[in-house]
């Protein structure tokens, strides 16, 4: 028996629930070697940090969870080959029963071995049935709703026709490409194309991308108005929902009310913000579709990868695009679409379109040149374009931060509370937001929200006017939600309630009925995936720290609209810069073979 707790004071980074689980697995496989002992706890370590499994080729050779005053601590890991060889003869192949589960040179939990598989299989049920649109139809409403016969590609319109012969799609771009512009020509041309009339649903995976993905789908079909004909318009719905909600969430227990067995009834879901879905929510997603449903997802592939294990934005939407297959480029040529063609047929990648020009960011503009640099790494770049300054742009060396958060909060905060009314007070709630990459920290978000909650609320009232709150758990009774943003305001009566709100309607809660909640004036990077704010300020750390990388800063600096501000030390900024968010995961692999991998 080893002596748990005295090892983990050996190995830096490895939480007890690692040597645990560990432990167990190697009873049930009877064996207790320490290379065996040692993969499991890695197979534990890498699921806490996002990987769906342990990639061997990663950590081969190599010693892992060294502590740094601590000579000889840490375990180096077998050679590849010698690895995969010990790992080979146990009987925890893909066929077994055992909770672990070697393929690929990967080791998986079981669970999330079988999330991936079935996940694959919902992916390669799709991809194998490929469309036949009626051409035709298809070249007339395509005509309908693009401008088509400009000298130059017109991506969106390639990828809407795309679209066409897949049962499942991806979409993606930065933000502003124009994906929910063209996602609803997608829609509007399967409304026109297909002989029935589809059921679409939509869905993201938070209340507030859901409220966001609405909002754009009905502004794109207004601008579709005097192009389709009402039955066309009709078909795509107004609304979006949570994925959560779509599933149906049963309260306090972890199944959805849809599964297998009880599969949703829709031909069409479409999905936006991908790259925020997790491995087993979207494994559990594609078991619920029925097969003939088609699936469009859409994301920036570039942004933080889910919180919890996976990739699957990342995995799929391979950068830069492989190139379509032979057969693709022909059928595109059909509609006068010139593409690459250097894909392998069958195409594994026929499935993806990219959308490249930024209509938010235009080429003048710092915030789109400062997210390419940050994507590319390119730290010295970044860090030259953000401090020669746009007008878009401001650089605040660490010197300054104090004051410059002080001038924010007069200049931003403190107004809000003044608003002329609360639908006022809402607009001016969401002109800006500061961000931090973590919650610790001497310029962490909670050490933020104290010291504006001293400025604004030197009472310190439970409740005050123009309070912002984030809700913090899940209240299905109360239909609050995780992430959910909303406003304390009085009511006719001058009483003070929590409003929330949804599309143009605003939501009272009396306090007392609220959730787990906290005020928010500062945000962690993470929490604001999937919104948008007029104007941003990252605050970064003082020191480098792990989890600062470009993936973080590129969403950070991407939630702006109008202008950006960066404040914190040049060392900090290079070091996040050139950090990468890695992933371990085999689902490119099962989906393309050895074709790529
Ligand atoms: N081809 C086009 N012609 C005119 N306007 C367009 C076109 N494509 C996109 N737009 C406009 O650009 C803006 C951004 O487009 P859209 O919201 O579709 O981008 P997005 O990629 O979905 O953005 P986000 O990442 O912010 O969700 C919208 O106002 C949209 O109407």
């Amino acid at each position: 028996m080893r002596d748990l707790l005295s090892l983990r004071q050996t190995l830096e980074d490895v939480a007890e629930v690692d040597l645990f689980l560990a432990e167990r697995l190697c009873a049930w496989l009877h064996c207790d070697e320490d290379w065996l002992f040692y993969s499991l706890v890695g197979v534990s370590h890498a699921l806490r940090q996002g990987h769906s499994c342990l990639l061997l080729s990663a950590w081969a050779g190599r010693t892992e969870w060294a502590v740094d005053d601590q000579p000889d601590s840490g375990y180096r890991f077998p050679a590849l080959d010698d690895w995969h060889a010990r790992l080979s003869s146990l009987p925890i192949g893909p066929d077994e029963d055992a909770p672990v589960v070697y393929e690929h040179q990967r080791l998986y939990l079981r669970r999330y071995w079988r999330f991936e598989c079935d996940l694959a299989e919902g992916l390669r049920l799709r991809l194998d049935a490929p469309t036949q649109p009626n051409l035709k139809a298809a070249r007339e409403a395509l005509a309908t709703l693009f401008d088509l016969g400009g000298n130059h590609t017109d991506w969106q319109a390639v990828a809407a026709a795309n679209a066409l012969f897949n049962r499942f799609s991806i979409i993606a771009g930065g933000p502003g490409t124009g994906k929910t512009y063209t996602v609803t020509r997608v829609l509007a041309l399967l409304a026109m194309t297909l002989p029935d009339a589809p059921t679409i649903r939509m869905a993201a995976p938070t209340g507030k991308a859901a409220q966001r993905l609405g909002e754009s789908i009905r502004a794109a079909k207004s601008d579709l108005g005097g192009r389709v004909d009402l039955v066309t318009l009709d078909a795509i719905p107004d609304e979006a929902t949570t994925l959560h909600r779509l599933l149906g969430v049963i309260p306090n227990q972890p199944g959805f009310r849809h599964d297998a067995r009880n599969p949703l009834d829709i031909d069409i879901l479409l999905m936006d913000e991908v790259s925020m879905v997790d491995l087993p929510l979207m494994a559990r997603l594609f078991r619920t579709l029925p097969a003939h449903c088609r699936v469009i997802l859409l994301g920036d592939a570039d942004q933080l990868p889910s919180v919890a294990a996976g990739s699957v934005l990342a995995d799929l939407a391979e950068r830069p695009h492989p190139g379509y297959s032979p057969t693709r480029t022909k059928a595109l040529k059909q509609f006068g679409f010139t593409v690459d063609a250097s894909g392998k047929n069958p195409g594994p990648a026929d499935y993806l379109s990219y959308l490249y020009h930024s209509r938010r960011f235009d080429g003048e503009g710092g915030i789109g040149r400062l997210a390419r640099q940050v994507i590319e790494g390119d730290a010295d770049g970044s860090l030259n374009t953000l401090i020669a300054g746009h007008n878009d742009l401001e650089w605040v060396p660490t010197e300054r931060i104090q004051n410059r958060i002080s001038r924010w909060v007069e200049d931003w905060y403190r107004p809000i509370a003044h608003s002329l009314d609360r639908a006022a007070a809402f607009d001016a709630l969401f002109q800006f937001r500061l961000l931090c990459p973590t919650r610790v920290g001497p310029l962490g978000v909670e050490a933020l929200n104290e010291r504006i909650l001293k400025m604004l609320n030197p009472g310190r009232a439970p409740f005050f006017k123009g309070q912002p709150i984030m809700i913090t758990e899940n209240h299905y009774g109360v239909g609050l939600y995780n992430g959910d943003i909303g406003l304390i305001w009085p009511d006719d009566e001058g009483q003070l309630l929590a409003w929330f709100q949804t599309g143009e309607e605003h939501r009272p809660v009396a306090p007392g009925r609220l959730p787990r909640f906290e005020t928010v004036y500062a945000m962690t990077i993470h929490k604001t995936q999937g919104s948008e704010f007029e104007r941003v300020a990252i605050i970064l750390p003082e020191t480098p720290m792990a989890m600062l990388s470009r993936e973080l800063i590129y969403t950070g600096l991407t939630r702006a609209r109008q202008s950006l501000a960066i404040a914190g030390s040049e060392p900090v900024w290079r070091d996040g810069v050139k950090r990468r968010v890695e992933r371990f995961s085999g689902l490119q692999k099962r989906l393309v073979g050895d074709q790529r991998n």
